[in-house]
């Protein structure tokens, strides 16, 4: 893979000049000022109007921050993907460097868990995205989203760990850390496999070089200081992207995925961020109160511990005390594996107790067939003692 960090401040650089300036001109022509990688589409704004059926409404997946998206085909409906075309007030210039982003980081990041950018189009004032389309949508739509059944505590925790492996990749696949700074539940994707794929890179950086952090405050790009809820606080204190802000983002989210929830939920009548209640249930020894009631009693308490800690530990309020991105994958696998040793456990006890099986198997008692929590928190009050590793509050 390619440097990211030469790419992009020589290709910045050109965008800084003014509107005039020759070079510019040339670039806006090509907004890739360098060789495109095989795989990426350079469309014409004919092709995606006929991939789109002319940008018609009922092909509308959803509306963003940065514009609409359409769902269109190509190769006669044999390619189907996901059109983002920027919104028309973006028309004086604002959104381009979003676009530039997006663009630069996923023509050259090729991974699994991230979103594959089939091409782009930038013709008669237009800039549009065209990616994959994920089948199955958002995680957010399958968290709290109406109309869809309940995800399983299986499927969530794969989903967790496909978006876990994605992070850990741009904050270690390349020579410089890519910090991806608007990590949330809408931007997780999921295909027809369920497998999780990270999207937006509007506000994707390069870590700052550790000796040249400023002194003073930087300030946030407004995109990353809008993901309200998810916004790591020291991060929005000292105004520095780094990786353990999206491990803070990673937590919130591990939260979302536990109890279904918005990242801001009502609670005493007031409006509170998920990640506060989630924590202060934690100190009460009251969590399982608030997890999402579909989960209740189908999570082995040891993996229900086990994640319990990671989203309070991705969620430290001092940065450096959370885990990377790498510990939290491994312990999502851990976790994973605890609920399906939990789960064969379970199936080989209600085996054992299926009345065909009953005459050659023990009669002793066994209380429960399940193995999971059913009821109450259980011992995991002890998950508050622990959880504090290194924090300050
Ligand atoms: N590749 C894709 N495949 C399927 N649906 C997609 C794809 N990309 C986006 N969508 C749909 O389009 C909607 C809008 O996506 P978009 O990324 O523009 O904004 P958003 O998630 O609403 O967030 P924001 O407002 O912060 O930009 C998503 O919620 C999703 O339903």
């Amino acid at each position: 893979m390619g440097e990211p960090p030469r790419f992009l401040s020589s290709f910045f650089s050109v965008f800084k000049k003014g509107k005039s300036s020759r070079k510019q001109q040339s670039a806006l022509r090509n907004p890739v000022a360098v060789a495109l990688p095989e795989e990426i589409h350079q469309f014409s704004l004919a092709q995606i109007k006929a991939a789109t059926s002319n940008f018609n409404r009922d092909l509308i997946l959803g509306e963003g921050g940065f514009g609409t998206v359409y769902k269109g085909f190509f190769n006669d409906g044999k390619l189907v993907v996901a059109v983002k075309r920027k919104k028309r007030e973006f028309e004086a210039g604002a959104g381009f460097k979003e676009f530039q982003t997006e663009l630069l980081m996923l023509c050259q990041l090729r991974h699994q868990h991230l979103i594959p950018l089939i091409g782009f189009c930038f013709d008669k004032g237009e800039m549009i995205l065209v990616y994959q389309y994920m089948r199955n949508g958002p995680l957010s739509d399958r968290l709290y989203g109406s109309g869809y059944d309940p995800l399983p505590w299986k499927r969530r925790l794969e989903i967790c760990i496909g978006a876990a492996r994605g992070l850990h990749y741009l904050h270690t696949g390349a020579k410089r850390a890519i910090i991806h700074g608007n990590l949330k539940t809408s931007f997780l994707l999921l295909d027809e496999n369920w497998v999780c794929r990270l999207s937006d890179f509007r506000t994707s950086k390069l870590r700052p070089r550790s000796n040249c952090k400023p002194k003073t405050p930087e300030k946030l790009d407004p995109l990353v200081q809008s993901n309200l809820g998810y916004l790591d606080p020291e991060c929005l204190e000292t105004g520095q992207l780094e990786e353990k802000c999206d491990v803070y983002s990673f937590g919130v989210v591990l939260f979302q995925v536990l109890c279904g929830r918005r990242p801001f939920v009502e609670h005493d009548g007031e409006m509170t961020a998920l990640v506060d209640l989630a924590r202060q249930s934690i100190k009460e020894g009251t969590i399982y109160n608030i997890i999402d009631p579909y989960l209740k009693g189908r999570i082995a308490p040891e993996c229900f511990r086990l994640f319990v800690d990671m989203a309070s530990s991705c969620t430290r309020v001092v940065g450096d005390s959370r885990p990377e991105m790498g510990e939290v994958e491994a312990m999502l696998h851990r976790a994973l594996e605890l609920q399906e040793k939990a789960d064969e456990e379970a199936s080989f006890r209600a085996f054992a107790h299926a009345p065909h099986h009953k005459s050659r198997v023990d009669n002793s008692d066994v209380e429960s067939a399940s193995g999971t929590m059913d009821s109450g928190a259980g011992d995991i009050e002890s998950i508050a003692s622990d959880e504090s590793g290194g924090r300050s509050c």
